[in-house]
């Protein structure tokens, strides 16, 4: 199943710059390894803003959700998942 899912990283302004950098690297880390198993197939910046839009390629919404709670800026994300299905005038195979 196919999610387009949006993230608004909202990190809190008193929270040591050590701190913050150590979340960015391990974000960083995971966001890559989930990449590469083929499950977060785009991701892409919102342009002029702290945030990303997202397709993943999962078995479902419990699937969908344990990736994106495993992410270390779960706590300080405000994310939106849409649920996708395929366009009839698609002409791309992988659409689904
Ligand atoms: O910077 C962001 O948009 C938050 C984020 C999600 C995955 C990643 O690598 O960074």
């Amino acid at each position: 199943m196919l999610f387009h899912v949006e993230m608004d990283v909202r990190i809190p302004y008193d929270l040591p710059a050590e701190k913050v950098d150590a979340l960015k690297q391990a974000e960083r880390v995971r966001a890559m390894e989930l990449q590469r198993t083929g499950a977060w197939r785009h991701l892409w910046r919102v342009a002029g803003r702290y945030a990303n839009v997202s397709i993943f390629d999962v078995s479902g919404a419990q699937e969908l959700h344990d990736m994106l709670s495993s992410l270390p800026l779960f706590p300080f994300m405000e994310i939106h998942v849409t649920p996708l299905c395929r366009h009839p005038s698609s002409i791309h195979d992988d659409d689904r």
